[in-house]
């Protein structure tokens, strides 16, 4: 296959609304309220505009958890428009597999055909091929129909322990498929087929059995972990030929499970027709199963041990924006800037501006604490410096209101102990937001990890007049709390330029970096102060 290149349609602007598409004169006003010629000329920039488009070659699921049905709604969650060719019926639902009755390979090629002439087709992203003629009829028509990528998910067995596809296929999917497949993407028990039966049991074996696959032909191999045994993280190994990425998730604790191999190909193609590199593709696509299992976790849809889950989840639940997942990185505690209504108002400055010269000066991450500023204001300022922090691409956490911090999308939401605790927080904002709890013991930063928090905060490390009533703990008790804690921690609490550098230079374990409020914020400029203590912060770094 051509390399993945950004297609047109990814470069293309935001699609009208289909409403917008309709003109009829039929249609009132108040339902179509553009005027005739802009309604007309939409419409024929939407006929103009290619929509990316995966075409699925898989097996119908009768319980729709799984194959054709959950590729179809993982590519139209995602904003792909997706084509399907069956390549067998399964008689399937949450307690296995009852039945499998295979379309004959002419008819498999017969409906390729009928897709691939026609419509222009992004990707290709295979299912189950049950047989290795099915498998030769798609080489065929993929030789004779080019498309930009070939995702090939090499189901062979389904997680009930059924076989969707023999030994038979083994071959053919070898020489002939994945030689020119962009990316194969096995869970652990199909790779250790494919590799003739080895054992794959530690993330290392991942990374070989990765390699080995790489070997037969594809451009990039997944090996997905979410069957590994014994393991609190659900792990995948990203291979490209030279380096290995391990893409790590929280390993979500539900029974619908079935369907997440097929949903996470589909949303690699579906990435992939949007114009993303592989990498983001993956990246994408692994965030989308792990939030749809976490919104899915406890829906009860037949009484077999593996459910299906929610692939439109989003459309439920629209607090929660796909759109706004800021990875959490360890690293972007270093300088972490946290505001105070009353300061900036003594300086006669915005919020908005006060975030905006910290982030100038180089701060890492914004934490926006408002404790005494009414919730309109609050919001209003809030969504301002939501748009400032994404574009340069510094994480936003709100103090304590999870309201405000979901009506403005932000990054995350940072409480302290008498706030909400952090595994309802969690509940509240799913697994792709930063939650951060302040901390003084080791039993409460035990509890912040078991809640499922990202960071720690902890301190007063030195006498502070921003936060009343804050007990000192010292570098004793910050060590402590460091040496204790499994999350990474940044140190508070009476942090300036003249300190900041004698806390990084203790060298503590888990200790990322300061956060300061009135160092930055009680001062005339902001960006210079900021300025001045990262520079402190890295001269500490790099003494320690
Ligand atoms: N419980 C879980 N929590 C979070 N992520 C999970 C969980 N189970 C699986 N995953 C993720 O789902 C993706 C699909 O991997 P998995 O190993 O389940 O594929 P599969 O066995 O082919 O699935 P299926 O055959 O049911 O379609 C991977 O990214 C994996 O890490
Ligand atoms: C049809 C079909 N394809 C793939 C899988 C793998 O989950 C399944 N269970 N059923
Ligand atoms: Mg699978």
């Amino acid at each position: 296959m051509a390399s993945v290149q950004p297609s047109a349609a990814a470069l293309a602007p935001q699609r009208p609304s289909t409403a917008a598409t309709l003109p009829s004169p039929s249609i009132s006003p108040r339902v179509f309220p553009f005027p005739r010629t802009r309604a007309r000329r939409l419409e024929v920039a939407a006929r103009a505009m290619p929509w990316p488009h995966v075409l699925t070659v898989a097996g119908s699921d009768s319980g729709a958890g799984a194959g054709i049905q959950a590729d179809i709604k993982a590519c139209a969650a995602l904003g792909a428009y997706c084509s399907s060719v069956i390549t067998a019926v399964t008689a399937q639902n949450t307690v296995g597999v009852q039945g499998v009755h295979a379309v004959p390979e002419d008819f498999v090629g017969e409906q390729i055909r009928s897709v691939l002439s026609d419509m222009s087709v992004d990707v290709v992203k295979t299912g189950m091929l049950p047989s290795a003629g099915i498998v030769k009829v798609l080489c065929g028509s993929l030789r004779k129909f080019p498309v930009k990528a070939l995702v090939v998910d090499p189901v062979m067995v389904s997680t009930s322990g059924d076989t969707l596809s023999g030994p038979s296929t083994l071959t053919i999917y070898r020489d002939e498929l994945f030689p020119m497949a962009d990316i194969v993407t096995p869970n652990v028990k199909e790779a250790s087929k494919l590799l003739g039966d080895v054992s794959l049991q530690t993330i290392s074996d991942m990374r070989d059995a990765a390699e080995c696959i790489h070997k037969l032909g594809p451009k990039h191999v997944l090996v997905k972990g979410g069957d590994m045994p014994n393991s609190s993280e659900a792990i995948d190994v990203f291979f490209d030929g030279k380096e290995f990425i391990e893409l790590r998730g929280l390993r979500i604790k539900t029974r619908n499970t079935h369907g997440t191999g097929c949903t996470l190909a589909s949303c690699v193609a579906a990435e992939l027709a949007k114009g993303a590199t592989m990498l983001h593709a993956v990246q994408v696509a692994k965030k989308f199963v792990e939030s749809a299992l976490y919104h899915s976790k406890d829906l009860v849809i037949g009484n077999g041990p593996q459910g299906p889950f929610d692939h439109l989840f989003s459309l439920k639940s629209p607090l929660y924006k796909m759109g706004s997942l800021h990875k959490f990185n360890p690293n972007d505690l270093f300088l972490y800037a946290v505001t105070d209504p009353g300061m900036n108002k003594k300086w006669g400055r915005s919020i908005k501006d006060a975030v905006k010269a910290a982030i100038e000066g180089g701060a890492t991450i914004v934490q926006l604490r408002e404790k005494d500023t009414g919730t309109r204001e609050f919001l209003e300022a809030a969504k301002a410096c939501v748009d400032i922090c994404r574009s340069s691409g510094v994480p936003l956490l709100i103090n304590d209101r999870i309201d405000v911090a979901l009506a403005c999308n932000a990054d995350g939401v940072h409480v302290g102990q008498t706030d909400m605790p952090a595994w309802e927080v969690r509940e509240l904002l799913g697994p792709g937001k930063i939650i951060g709890v302040s901390c003084k013991t080791p039993a409460q930063a035990e509890q912040a990890w078991k809640d499922g928090a990202d960071y720690i905060g902890c301190g007063g490390v030195f006498p502070t007049t921003t936060k009343a009533n804050n007990p000192t703990l010292g570098f004793e008790g910050l060590r402590t709390v460091c040496s204790a804690s499994k999350l990474p921690v940044v140190a508070i609490g009476g942090i300036n330029a003249g300190n900041a550098g004698s806390v990084m230079e203790l060298g503590l374990p888990n200790l990322k970096g300061v956060a300061v409020v009135s160092a930055l914020f009680d001062r005339e400029c902001v960006t210079t102060e900021t300025r001045s203590l990262r520079s402190i912060l890295m001269n500490a770094c790099s003494k320690s």
